[in-house]
């Protein structure tokens, strides 16, 4: 059977000071009136009934999806600790497996934005017809508009079936000269960090390019409806190096594929990707949510909420203002405040504020 399997356990440091460890980005109204997760879950509630919609997420944010989300309690998959994708959807696809041996995965961040829900739900159905055989872990390919470093590169291949193409070549989150040099060669799409793949397949990726890990979730999947589940889940995730599904399996594996799609697609993980859907004024500043006065101010994102906000001669420039925190950021450094952010957490009297 197919099953939809939500990411829904990090933290959005990209997107502090407005997402917070107990708050991210996942669970915030970023575009619209529903939060993140409920978008991602709607886009998909056409293709998967609400019984085959799983959520793996971090214990801390259990409460916050029930309170979201009409999901039940099986099928959320509990993390202690955030290890990254590669462990997060490993640990969904020994779940899966230990309910249904053909368990097919539909993987979704629950960070995206997209528009052209006809041509997604194609593009899904395609994908896990592909998928379900079992020999191929399919992806999915975005025009790429830009040298985006934070971003997978595909480059297509041979073409397996209509509209279905071997993936040549994954690179993951190239500097951007090499994102602009890929672009130029006119064959290269953006990954678009969704999967589907057969939970089976997967794991077998898994223990071929990530042995550890995989020992660490054979060990869970032994445990799996028993008492002792959680015990040993925490055990082995204590002895998990994180490692994204992207540079774990992505990069290395032989049997991607890629559907190019034709849908709008956003992943609006950071400030920079949240200021292309907000309108811009004749100087090339966005000012989001709150009153601003400025003065020979240009392209400049300010994204506030009670105060006004008062500029003077500021250029590239991303002022973040919320009730406790003022972030203040060149928009070419906007990538940095994960580091900001970390560096904040080992500063015992800062550490509220995250
Ligand atoms: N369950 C789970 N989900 C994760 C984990 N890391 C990331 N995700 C989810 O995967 C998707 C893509 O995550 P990213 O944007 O790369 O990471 P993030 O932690 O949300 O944001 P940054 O801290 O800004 O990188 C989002 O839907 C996240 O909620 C994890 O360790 N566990
Ligand atoms: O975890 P990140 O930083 O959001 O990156 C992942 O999603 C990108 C698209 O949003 C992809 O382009 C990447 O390849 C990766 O799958």
């Amino acid at each position: 059977m197919i099953y939809a399997v939500i990411l829904s356990g990090g933290l959005g440091l990209r997107f502090w000071p407005k997402s917070r460890k107990n708050l991210p980005k996942q669970f915030l109204r970023v575009l619209g009136e529903k939060t993140m997760i409920e978008n991602t879950v709607e886009r998909i509630s056409n293709i998967i009934p609400n019984d085959r919609i799983c959520v793996v997420t971090n214990n801390i944010y259990v409460d916050k999806i029930n309170e979201i989300l009409k999901i039940k309690s099986s099928n959320i998959f509990k993390e202690p600790l955030n290890r990254e994708t590669a462990s997060c959807i490993g640990l969904a696809a020994i779940k899966l497996l230990k309910r249904d041996f053909e368990a097919t995965m539909v993987v979704l961040p629950s960070d995206h934005f997209i528009q052209g829900q006809e041509e997604f739900e194609k593009a899904i159905i395609k994908a896990i017809d592909v998928a379900q055989d079992g020999d191929y872990l399919v992806t999915f390919g975005i025009t790429p508009t830009r040298p985006e470093s934070g971003y997978g590169y595909i480059e297509v291949g041979d073409s397996i079936e209509e509209g279905v193409y071997k993936v040549k070549r994954f690179i993951e989150k190239p500097n951007v000269d090499v994102a602009a040099s890929l672009i130029e060669k006119g064959n290269f799409l953006w990954n678009s960090g969704m999967f589907v793949w057969r939970a089976d397949r997967l794991l077998r990726e898994i223990k071929k390019y990530l042995p550890d890990l995989y020992k660490n979730l054979m060990r869970i999947y032994e445990y799996i409806g028993t008492p002792d589940e959680e015990r040993v889940i925490r055990e082995e995730y204590e002895k998990i190096d994180g490692i994204s599904i992207d540079f774990g399996v992505m990069q290395r594996t032989h049997r991607a594929v890629v559907i190019p799609t034709n849908f709008v697609w956003d992943d609006i993980g950071s400030f920079t990707s949240l200021e292309r859907f907000l309108n811009k004024d004749e100087n090339g500043n966005v000012i989001s949510n709150c009153e601003a006065a400025v003065l020979d101010v240009k392209n400049t994102t300010i994204i506030g909420e009670k105060r006004l906000v008062a500029a003077i001669g500021v250029k590239d420039m991303l002022i973040v203002d919320t009730d406790d925190v003022v972030l203040i950021c060149p928009k070419d450094r906007s990538q940095s405040i994960k580091d900001l952010v970390k560096k904040i957490s080992n500063v015992e009297e800062l550490e509220r504020f995250i």
